[in-house]
This record gives structure tokens, C-alpha cells and sequence, in this order.
């Protein structure tokens, strides 16, 4: 096997590429700039995130949890972790057309996620009712689930959101 691709996927380098079939999604120009406490500084020490649809246009993210996501030392936060599932989850959900905030978000942590890592999150539009979208998403690498998270988004009027 190619180490060094092998590496690349699962490595201490913040190497953000996705995977194959998966296609760059700019989430700026699809929200507005207001994204800025988990994406906010993509050269800085806390995350840095990359977004992607796979083939099936699910959203997916690449996220390196630098060293500012501390919590247990050398592993991330659980807050850290369940920000991020809270924002790609809530961000799936608008990917897949709903204006939303997210109303309920219950996250399990699997496994202590090292401090430097890129894992990448996975997520599902599981259910629309009404107003109530339920995704589904998880924190993963290669075959470790760090998080799993069920995140209820409420509908809500755009105009009630001042996007920038
Ligand atoms: C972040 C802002 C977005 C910016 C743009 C880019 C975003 C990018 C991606 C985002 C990434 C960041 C993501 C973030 O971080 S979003 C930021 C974190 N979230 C919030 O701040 C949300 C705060 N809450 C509210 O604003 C209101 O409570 C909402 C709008 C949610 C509902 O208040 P509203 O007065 O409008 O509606 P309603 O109370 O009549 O409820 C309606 C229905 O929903 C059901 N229900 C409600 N809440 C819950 C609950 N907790 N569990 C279970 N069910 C709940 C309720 O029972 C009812 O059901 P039914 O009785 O009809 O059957």
C-alpha cells in the first residue's frame, strides 16, 4: 500500500482534500460569513474546516481540531467536538434546502479524538415534518467514530436571520 496516501487521510498535517467524488462546497457564499466560531480562522490553532457534497449531495466536512480544541490533554474538547457536529450538521441541513436553526443536538462521544487530527464528518437528512428536520452525522477516521450526533433543526424564516 502507498503509505504516504494511506497517511494523508488520517495524518497530523491539516491536509483537507476530500475524498474521491467528493466536490468543494463553499459554504461563505451559501450562508454568508456568519459561520465564524468553528470556521471562522482557517489559518489559526482551533479548527480548520473544508466542505464537501459526495455524490449523493450529502454534505461533508474535513476538520483538523488543532491544538486550541484541548480538553483531556492531547484530545479535544468535547465542546470542541460537538461544535463542530452542531455546525455541519445545522449546515447539511441548509445544504439540502431548509432554513433553519438547530433546536436539539444530542452528541456521543465514541472516542478521544487526538489534538492535530483531520477526521472527516458525515451527515444525513434523515426526516422533514413540518418544521422539524432531523440530521444525522457522525465525527469519523478510516474505521474510528470519535462522535455521533442527532441534531433537530427548526424551521425558521429567512428574514428572521441576518445573513452577512
Ligand atoms: C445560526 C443562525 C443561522 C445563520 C445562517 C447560517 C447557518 C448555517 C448552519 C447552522 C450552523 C449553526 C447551528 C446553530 O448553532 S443554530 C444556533 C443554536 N440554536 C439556537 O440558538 C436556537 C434557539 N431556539 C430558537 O430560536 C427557537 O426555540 C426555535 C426557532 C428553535 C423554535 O422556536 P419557534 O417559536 O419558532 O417554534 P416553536 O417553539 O413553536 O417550535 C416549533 C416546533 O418545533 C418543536 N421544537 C422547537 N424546539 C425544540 C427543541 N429544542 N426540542 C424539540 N422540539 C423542539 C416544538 O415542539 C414545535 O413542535 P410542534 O409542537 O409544532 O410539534
Amino acid at each position: 500500500m502507498d503509505k504516504t496516501h494511506a497517511n494523508s487521510t488520517c495524518s497530523n498535517r491539516p491536509d483537507l482534500r476530500g475524498e474521491i467524488n467528493w466536490i468543494p462546497f463553499d459554504a461563505a457564499a451559501f450562508v454568508g460569513s456568519s459561520l465564524r466560531f468553528v470556521s471562522g480562522d482557517p489559518e489559526g490553532n482551533r479548527f480548520r474546516v473544508s466542505y464537501y457534497l459526495d455524490s449523493t449531495q450529502h454534505l461533508k466536512a474535513k476538520v483538523w481540531f488543532g491544538p486550541e480544541t484541548e480538553g483531556p490533554p492531547g484530545h479535544a474538547h468535547g465542546g470542541a467536538m460537538a461544535a463542530v457536529v452542531d455546525e455541519v450538521l445545522g449546515l447539511a441541513a441548509w445544504a439540502a434546502g431548509y432554513s433553519i436553526v438547530v433546536g436539539n443536538l444530542s452528541v456521543s462521544f465514541r472516542n478521544m479524538l487526538p489534538l492535530h487530527k483531520v477526521v472527516s464528518v458525515e451527515t444525513k437528512v434523515v426526516s422533514a415534518e413540518g418544521r422539524k428536520i432531523m440530521v444525522h452525522g457522525r465525527i469519523y477516521c478510516e474505521k474510528t467514530t470519535y462522535a455521533v450526533g442527532e441534531c433537530l433543526c427548526i424551521t425558521i424564516q429567512p428574514k428572521n436571520i441576518n445573513i452577512r
